[in-house]
């Protein structure tokens, strides 16, 4: 077992280039299942999800080439549909959440999908009524067998329809879209999840022939077509990773400038991070954040304590809402963060207390955080991580910390970070990998 170890207390400085989008890459590399035809896909950030899936479409059948560092094609000509009854596809399946977006683009091709419960982080339940149903309204029929946790659907004859989502789910938009494409007739969604990761995936399917109309809003319309060709596709920049670095950034006191960030696709990221009084500077297609001895948090108009929540996008995207979190225990002022979505992503917060953050968890879904004003430092500690985003707020927390820490379960943190030691440590960081388990 890995675990980092950290010494913090000093500030960073230089330039970091974001990976590409971790949930686009999810979406688009299970979409080349859509056609025989070749797929040339890069900005591929090199990460444990994103690893692990490819290798699925590699034992699925899908010729998968590495042309370089982050450039791979995939070839999805001769498909192997008796590896879904495998006991190593029902263990590799189920150890990531991304790996249920093969089901849409297996039932539009070939009329049936099997797929074990999928993984993910531990963050509160994890529905996936919302992709079943969809299925279902194209005429799917799905046999779920609690004891071995498997799904088998069936669509043989998919047709269009009109679906109200029950949810703006993501995973279950890219789903259902990937469904539909190859679907007779025309599908329309409404309620749809609208994430870049999205836009991303409907405008690389028109690309290869789907007419989809309505990206960027939550009501899509799908002109089901007979065959889909080949295309290029270049993912976004990960701007969960922005994000982070951002915090990471003016909770460290550090002046770092975050590469190529294509700020129009950011949406009201940049503004939260203002709204914690983070100076942040849009140059050219970079955001540059200058070295800060202190930033303050806006209160709302009327002066009372400012609340940032999740909502689907264009709100403010949940996955960013620990690293807010963490950033608003050193800055001056209160806010309530308030996790909409989930239920038990905040529970990381007992550690930063024991670092010497004042938070007080009102319930499971809402925290509220006493800035220090960087008055005190946090002290290192010996913690392990729960959840990716949990684990980088932690990681943030022990860079700006005095003394040692000590990162346990990074696995999680190497799901979603590419290389993010190695990155940290061009920045100055002092991090190093070592071999460790925690006593409890
Ligand atoms: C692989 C991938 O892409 N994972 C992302 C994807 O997960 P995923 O697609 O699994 O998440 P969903 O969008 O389905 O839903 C996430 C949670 O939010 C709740 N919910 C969702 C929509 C809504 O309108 N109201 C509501 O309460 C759901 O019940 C669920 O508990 O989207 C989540 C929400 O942005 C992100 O945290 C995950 O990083
Ligand atoms: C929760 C996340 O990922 P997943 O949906 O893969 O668990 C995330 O990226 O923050």
């Amino acid at each position: 077992m890995n675990a980092f170890e950290i010494y913090g207390g000093q500030p960073l400085k230089g330039e970091i280039t974001p990976q590409g989008a971790k949930n686009e890459a999810l979406q688009i590399i299970s979409a080349v299942l859509l056609t025989a035809e070749k797929m040339t896909i890069s900005n591929v950030p090199d990460i444990k999800d994103v690893n692990k899936l490819i290798e699925l479409l590699a034992d699925l059948g899908v010729k998968v080439e590495r042309i370089n560092q982050d450039t791979y094609t995939f070839e999805a000509k001769d498909i192997n549909i008796d590896y879904f009854q495998s006991e190593e596809f029902k263990t590799k399946g189920g150890s990531l959440r991304g790996s249920i977006m093969l089901v849409g683009p297996l039932l539009a091709r070939f009329g049936k999908a099997a797929i074990p419960k999928p993984g993910g982080d531990k963050i509160g339940r994890r529905r996936l009524d919302t992709h079943f149903l969809g299925f279902e309204k194209l005429g799917a029929t799905f046999h779920y067998d609690a004891n071995n946790h498997f799904f088998t659907i069936d669509a043989t004859n998919l047709r269009g329809t009109y679906i109200l989502l029950d949810e703006a789910s993501v995973t279950g938009t890219a789903n259902i879209v990937m469904a539909a494409v190859l679907a007779k007739g025309t599908t329309t969604l409404y309620n749809a999840a609208c994430e870049p990761y999205l836009q991303q995936l409907c405008k690389m399917l028109n690309r290869m022939g789907a007419k989809i109309t309505g990206i960027g809003s939550n009501l899509l319309t799908i002109e089901g077509v007979d065959s889909l060709s080949g295309t290029a596709h270049r993912m976004l920049p990960d701007m969960i990773e922005i994000g982070s670095f951002i915090g990471l950034a003016a909770m460290t006191s550090s002046e770092i400038t975050i590469k190529d960030v294509h700020f129009e696709e950011l949406g009201i990221i940049p503004t939260v991070f203002r709204r914690l009084g983070i100076q942040l500077e849009h140059r050219g297609d970079d955001i540059y954040i200058p070295a800060q001895t202190s930033y303050e948090i806006e209160t709302f108009i009327d002066g009372s304590i400012l609340t940032i929540a999740d909502a689907p996008w264009p709100g403010f995207t949940p996955d960013l809402l620990s690293i807010v979190l963490v950033v608003a225990t050193q800055a001056k002022g209160n806010v309530l963060i308030h996790q909409k979505m989930f239920e038990s992503r905040l529970f990381f917060v007992d550690k930063l207390i024991d670092m010497g953050a004042q938070i007080i968890l009102c319930d499971p879904h809402r925290a509220t955080v006493i800035g220090l004003n960087k008055a005190f430092k946090l002290k290192g500690i010996e913690m392990t991580s729960p959840d990716i985003r949990a684990g980088v707020s932690l990681l943030i927390a022990a860079l700006s910390a005095q003394g040692r820490s000590v990162i346990y379960n990074i696995e999680q943190i190497e799901r979603g970070y590419q290389h993010i030691d190695k990155r940290l440590l061009a920045l100055g960081a002092q991090i190093k990998r070592i071999e460790g388990k925690p006593l409890h």
